[in-house]
This record gives structure tokens, C-alpha cells and sequence, in this order.
């Protein structure tokens, strides 16, 4: 079976990428997933300046996932934008997420990002949960449409946007709405972590992660069933866009459920942190095999068919 897809007319040899935020903070990273087999890449979500981020412990890997309140770590926009130029795009696409931690450094940063002109692609982050004192734009819809008007108009160039998980119908409803509303929104990256967790550890009576008494973002197979349906809600509600799934990928299997649920791409957070980079080679290994054991050579042949009873 052949792996080879497309996102946004450009060629990638296959739908696997890391999600922002995991194993790409600092350019040595970006490298090793560069020579990795992924098909793509994405950068840290990055800020106007560098940031240390949050007081450690801020991640935990756990028997179900992880828990994290990394803080928004990174080494600020023009770091991110100064790998985008040097990258080689015909060897794997790029993407570059943006978290500003406000509307005018998104602006600054997206005004910067267009003013490069490189072929990579804008994740505009609307949900890091773990700012204290910034609520998540995803979850303030009039904050969200108001982000998207600015950006749309400020970068005119085709962009996407990380969503944080819903989970309400009417939520969906009301986010796609204001999704459809911008024509260069052309991706929909689906889910962020679960916010605000919270993982108690049972012998020492104690929370697992310093910040925020130790609420943080959940990711593993604590998230896949709402990663999943996030897919599928903005799969079904936003035909013109292409959507990017994210969230519990640990298996083949699991890819495999994202590409069907409506997926084109797919990206690994928690399993690449805990694996590395060689994760890529064992989730093509094992989605090639139960694609042959479907009958399937190509993807295009069952994404998007999720079958309902
Ligand atoms: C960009 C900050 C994020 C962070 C973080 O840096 O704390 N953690 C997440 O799980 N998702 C984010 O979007």
C-alpha cells in the first residue's frame, strides 16, 4: 500500500506529522523530524518574545497519556521564521504555529510571517490552555471570530487554525459557522489537549505537575474519542477544508480512524514525546499493514468513509 497523500496541493509521502509543541522547540528538533520519515513538520507555537514558560514539573507522561502546563516555552517568532526560511520545502512541507498572547503580536507575527514569503504553512494556535490568566480565544467564539477577521484579512494567504476540543453539538455548529465564514482558512487542525486536567498520584497524596495546582492539558488515550469526533464535526460541517487530526495517536489503528473519521492529515503529540522520532517509521509499518490486510494501495480509497450504523 502506498502512504503518498496531498494537503494543500503540495505532495507529501505520507499523512504523519508531530503536533506543535512536541519534539520541535528548538532547531536540533525540527532536524532530527526533518530526517525523520514524517511527512511533515510542525514548529512550537511561538510568541512575540522568547519565553522560559512554566515552573517544572509542567509534563507527565502517564500509563493513559500525559498531563502538561508547559507554559507556551520558546524561543520567540523570529527564531521559528529564521528555520522556516532555511528549511528545504522540497523535501517535506513545513508548518509554523503562532500562539501570540495577544490579538496585536498575532498580527505582528502573521505580518511577518506573510512579509517572509516561504512556502510554509500558518497553524494559528486558538487553544493553549495552559497561559495563566489568558483564556483559550477557542472558547470565546466572539473573541474567535474577531482573531480570524484580523488574520484572514492581515495574511490573505491560505492558514489554518488549532481548535481545542468541543463538546457540544452546538458548539460545533457554532464554531464551523465562523470557520466557513473565511475563504483563506483553509485547514482545521483538531484537538489541542483536554484542558485543564487534573492527575492526582495516589501514594503521595499529591497533584503530578507544578503549575496551576497541577491542572494541565491531557493528551493519549485519554483524548482520542473526542479527537475523533472533533475530526469528524468539522469534517462533516466544513466541506471546503481540509482537516488535520490530532489527538491519541499511539498505533496504526488509530491514524487509520483519524484518515477515516475525515482526516488528511495525521499528528502525533504524547507518543512522539514518550517514542521519538522513530515512531514515524513504526505507525507507516503498521497503518501500511492494515490497509494490505483491508485491500486497500491508497488512501484516498477509505478517508472520509467512516461508516455510521
Ligand atoms: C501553545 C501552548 C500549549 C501548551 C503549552 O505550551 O503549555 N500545551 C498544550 O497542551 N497546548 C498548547 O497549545
Amino acid at each position: 500500500p502506498d502512504l503518498a497523500t496531498s494537503f494543500l496541493e503540495q505532495p507529501l509521502d505520507n499523512p504523519l506529522m508531530n503536533a506543535a509543541g512536541v519534539w520541535c522547540t528548538l532547531a536540533a528538533q525540527l532536524d532530527a523530524l526533518v530526517e525523520s520519515s514524517a511527512g511533515a513538520l510542525v514548529t512550537k507555537s511561538c510568541t512575540l518574545s522568547r519565553r522560559d514558560g512554566n515552573a517544572e514539573p509542567r509534563y507527565r507522561a502517564l500509563p493513559l497519556g500525559s498531563i502538561n502546563s508547559m507554559g507556551l516555552p520558546n524561543e520567540g517568532y523570529a527564531y521559528y521564521l529564521d528555520y522556516a526560511a532555511c528549511h528545504d520545502y522540497e523535501r517535506k512541507p513545513l508548518f509554523v504555529s503562532v500562539s501570540g498572547l495577544s490579538l496585536d503580536d498575532n498580527l505582528t507575527i502573521v505580518a511577518a510571517l506573510r512579509e517572509a514569503v516561504l512556502p510554509a504553512f500558518l497553524e494559528l494556535n486558538l487553544s493553549c490552555p495552559n497561559v495563566e490568566g489568558k483564556p483559550q480565544p477557542g472558547y470565546d467564539f466572539e473573541a474567535m471570530d474577531q482573531f480570524l477577521a484580523e488574520v484572514a484579512t492581515a495574511y490573505r494567504r491560505p492558514f489554518g487554525v488549532k481548535l481545542p476540543p468541543y463538546f457540544d453539538f452546538v458548539h460545533f455548529d457554532t464554531a464551523a459557522e465562523i470557520l466557513n465564514r473565511y475563504d483563506n482558512l483553509a485547514f482545521i487542525t483538531c484537538i489541542n489537549s483536554i484542558g485543564n486536567g487534573l492527575v492526582i498520584d495516589t501514594d503521595s497524596e499529591s497533584t503530578v505537575i507544578r503549575p496551576k495546582d497541577g491542572f494541565g492539558g491531557l493528551g493519549g488515550d485519554y483524548v482520542l474519542p473526542t479527537a475523533l469526533a472533533n475530526v469528524n464535526a468539522f469534517y462533516r460541517r466544513c466541506p471546503g477544508k481540509t482537516i488535520i487530526g490530532c489527538g491519541g495517536v499511539q498505533t496504526g489503528a488509530h491514524v487509520f480512524q483519524h484518515l477515516l473519521a475525515g482526516a488528511t492529515l495525521v499528528q502525533v503529540g504524547t507518543a512522539l514525546h514518550e517514542e521519538g522520532p522513530s515512531i514515524f517509521d513504526r505507525l507507516q509499518h503498521e497503518l501500511r499493514e492494515l490497509m494490505a490486510k483491508k485491500g486497500y494501495s491508497r488512501i484516498e480509497e477509505f478517508r472520509g468513509r467512516l461508516k455510521t450504523l
